[in-house]
């Protein structure tokens, strides 16, 4: 696999080796071995995820702020613009954002570790993303960064109207956000 790292050191795209031949392909989604290695310390995921959304779908931009989670995302249907926020305080990288596009076209992986912001938007009629999280669902630490925030100034590859959960349309300024 190629582990390429972003603009932000920490966060990196993974991209898997596939086989391809006259049936179709096979490429393994997740290696616990090759990942640590690639990130060059232990990991344990404990949950998968698997949301379906439509165009224009944006879902973040999320975290929680106890239990944080790293989170490996990949799409196995259609096209997403994915994006992670760092919001460790102490980061040289602190406020920035790194997007990706990651596709089922693609295969891309982003490795989005724990201390970030994570959302994304669908570019296509619907995407299927799929991620394994280093801890689990804790509601009650869930907390939400608006996704148009002006200072963090993420620029969403969108047209036309972001289509928000209600939850999402409240998110908080980063200024006003719980930081790590
Ligand atoms: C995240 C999650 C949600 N749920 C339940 C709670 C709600 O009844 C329903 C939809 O939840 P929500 O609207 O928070 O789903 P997303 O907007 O896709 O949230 C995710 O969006 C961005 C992309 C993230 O990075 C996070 O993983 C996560 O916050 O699923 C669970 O039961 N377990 C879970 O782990």
């Amino acid at each position: 696999m190629i582990v390429t790292p972003t603009a932000i050191a920490d966060v990196l795209v993974i991209e898997p080796n596939v086989f391809g031949d006259d049936r179709g392909f096979f490429f393994e989604s997740f290696n616990h071995a090759k990942f640590e290695a690639a990130i060059g310390k232990p990991v344990k995921f404990v949950q998968d995820n698997h949301s379906k959304s439509a165009e224009n779908v944006l879902r973040g931009m999320h975290y929680q702020i106890q239990q944080p989670q790293g989170k490996l995302v990949r799409v196995v249907q259609g096209i997403v613009f994915d994006v992670a926020v760092d919001i460790r305080k102490n980061s040289s990288t602190f406020g920035q954002w790194v997007g990706e596009i990651l596709s089922a076209e693609n295969k891309k992986q982003l490795w989005v570790p724990e201390g970030f912001a994570h959302g994304f938007v669908v570019l296509s009629k619907t995407a299927e993303f799929l991620y394994k999280t280093t801890d689990y669902y804790a509601p009650e630490f869930e907390r939400c960064i608006a996704w148009n925030d002006p200072e963090i100034d993420i620029k969403w590859p969108i047209n036309g109207a972001a289509l928000l959960s209600a939850k999402d349309q409240l998110g908080k300024s980063f200024a006003e956000a719980e930081h790590f």
